[in-house]
């Protein structure tokens, strides 16, 4: 489970890191969280809603609205906290993200049809030291990377169900996306389509 490929400094793949079963088991947990905590497709400070739904789970989520980005410690539409952090998904950073700290909040990015997400950064965290570790559920993403610069070149990259990987250290702050989902590529998710959930310490440890 524990081989990695590093494929840009600070930026590691590990292929298949979570077999059949863990897939199948972390996806009955997103299940039963998108009961409690719907996936919304949040507005951006633009004033334009985003293509990914999204939910979270831990003390943190990150939402998005008029006002811009944030961590919110409730659901911004039933007022109640996010469902809590899985204990697999503990585990899972403590081996491959942080032995140490453990993550405060998992993003839930639900891709459908022709969702995607363009080139950003990650940056609402209080400390980006820590790093930020992505896995991979259902059809197969086109995954963009590049440096810490908008221009900066950039490659892409397949990320497949049951792959995780990471952004650390020099590869933290570089600019990333989603360029698009094909379609039929994994038969994991119901109606088919991406789950992506991005653990992180949001805020300072
Ligand atoms: O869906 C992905 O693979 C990337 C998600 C992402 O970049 C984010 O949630 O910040
Ligand atoms: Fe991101």
């Amino acid at each position: 489970m524990f081989r990695s490929i590093n494929v840009l400094p600070g930026f590691d793949l590990w292929p298949g890191a979570l077999d059949p079963e863990a897939q199948a088991d972390l996806l009955r947990l997103v299940q039963a969280a998108f009961e409690a905590a719907p996936p919304a497709c949040y507005e951006t400070a633009y004033g334009k809603a985003m293509s990914v739904a999204m939910s979270s789970f831990g003390s943190l989520g990150w939402t998005s609205d008029k006002a811009g980005y944030r961590y919110a410690d409730r659901h911004p539409g039933t007022g109640q906290p996010w469902p809590a952090m899985p204990q697999a998904l503990l585990d899972l950073w403590a081996a491959l993200a942080d032995p140490e700290t453990p993550p405060d909040s998992a993003l839930i990015n639900l891709y459908r049809g022709d969702a995607r997400m363009g080139l950003h950064q990650d940056r609402d965290e209080a400390d980006p030291r820590f790093p930020v570790l992505s896995i991979s559920l259902g059809d197969t993403a086109v995954f963009r990377i590049g440096g810490t610069s908008r221009k900066d070149p950039t490659r892409s990259l397949k990320l497949s169900s049951g792959d995780v990987c990471r952004l650390s250290g020099p590869a933290r702050l570089a600019f990333h996306g989603v360029d698009r989902i094909l379609p039929g590529s994994s038969g994991l998710i119901p109606g088919g389509g991406r789950i992506n959930i991005t653990l992180r310490r949001a805020a300072s440890a």
